[in-house]
């Protein structure tokens, strides 16, 4: 839960529709959001997610709906403010730059919009923040996805908004493409002081950009919160399968540079990663992927495994596939799950309260 903060965000909406083809939606949140960071609007296509960020940004009109940002009133009962008057930017799935205009042109239109002049050094400072130097005397045809996408960021930013919402915005871009941008919207996060609303269906780019996490189903609040207690869950649909996976924030507090390894310390628990070269003290999130933990029953000293720990099982819940199990455990202060073969789990006779070993196979930096 987000502490109550006057700036943060209130939305409240009731919106229902019915399909063409008979099958109805209603969207019922009432959620209070942190008014910083990324908040990452998760779940599978048709649950609600683009129809909530267009509530916040006044394109739907909830018929019953509530919605503070920072302390100022933005929709309550006859109130609407329109969508021209909301301090927000806007990064759709596709860019949607001028095409007769090159990305200078299309930043300026921006600047024109702004409630204050930009200075030459704010806006040199989001050129480069994007990387789109080189872009700005092209018109968009002659720009990559990737690169589109990036001015469409920065023209959204020189807007000067409050609030950033950003639908899906590398999804229509292909895998190597989504690699190049990743690096830069972790800048963005790291950079901004104003909140981000960023929808998404993959687990992946979450796991990378989230700080909290709304998980909706059916337009509903399944569950929210900080993103390592949200994907710590093993009873959300959305989340289960094969992306599964602990999300744990730590530092940097030792170098092996012998083996390229970096100890990185967590609450109560420690892990060896690949060093990446950031400094000691760094702060790091990692991903351990369900699928890359084992467990064994006692501390087996002939493993090639570099990542071992005692754990107590916490919980088993049912995978999505059915010849599979979610196991999970306590690490000290920190949530780990494991996904096993429901055979695995009968062979070694597992229970809950049950003290065993986790064996991690495999660690990925996100951050
Ligand atoms: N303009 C519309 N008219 C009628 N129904 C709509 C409209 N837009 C969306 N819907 C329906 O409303 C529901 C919620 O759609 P929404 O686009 O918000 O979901 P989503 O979670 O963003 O999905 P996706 O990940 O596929 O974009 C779906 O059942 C969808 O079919």
């Amino acid at each position: 839960m987000v502490a109550a903060d006057q700036h943060a965000i209130h939305a409240a909406f009731k919106l229902s529709r019915s399909h063409a083809s008979g099958e109805p939606f209603t969207l019922d949140v009432d959620i209070q959001l942190p008014s910083s960071g990324v908040t990452a609007v998760f779940g599978h296509s048709g649950s609600g997610k683009t129809t909530f960020l267009r509530c916040v940004a006044g394109l739907e009109r909830a018929q019953a709906g509530q919605l503070t940002v920072q302390g100022e009133v933005w929709q309550k009962e006859n109130c609407h403010v329109p969508t021209h008057q909301r301090p927000i930017g806007y990064v759709f799935q596709e860019a949607s730059l001028f095409e007769h205009l090159t990305g200078m042109g299309n930043l300026a239109f921006a600047m024109k919009r702004a409630p204050t002049p930009t200075s030459d050094e704010g806006l040199q400072q989001i050129i480069e923040l994007m990387g789109i130097e080189s872009v700005l005397t092209r018109l968009p045809k002659h720009m990559s996805g990737g690169e589109r996408q990036r001015v469409a960021i920065a023209r959204a930013l020189l807007i000067q908004p409050r609030l950033l919402l950003m639908d899906e915005p590398l999804a229509s871009l292909d895998h190597q493409r989504k690699q190049e941008i990743l690096p830069y919207l972790a800048r963005l996060r790291a950079s901004l002081k104003i909140p981000i609303l960023y929808v998404s269906h993959s687990v992946d780019e979450i796991a990378q950009l989230a700080d909290h996490v709304v998980v909706l189903e059916q337009g509903t609040v399944v569950a929210q919160g900080d993103i390592g207690e949200v994907f710590a869950r093993t009873d959300l649909n959305a989340l289960s399968g094969f992306d599964t996976g602990a999300v744990w924030q730590g530092k940097s507090v030792a170098r092996d540079e012998q083996w390229h390894l970096v100890k990185v310390s967590f609450q109560q628990t420690e892990l060896w990663v690949r060093d990446t070269g950031e400094a000691l003290g760094s702060s790091i999130r990692v991903r351990i992927l369900a699928r890359d933990v084992s467990l064994a029953r006692t501390a087996l000293d002939e493993t090639s495994i570099l990542n071992r720990m005692p754990a107590t099982i916490t919980d088993i819940c049912p995978d999505r596939d059915e010849a599979m199990i979610l196991v999970r455990l306590d690490c000290g202060q920190e949530v780990l799950i494991a996904r096993l073969t429901k055979r695995s789990l009968d062979k070694m006779a597992l229970q809950v309260g049950q003290e065993v070993w986790a064996q991690i196979k495999s660690v990925a930096i996100v951050r």
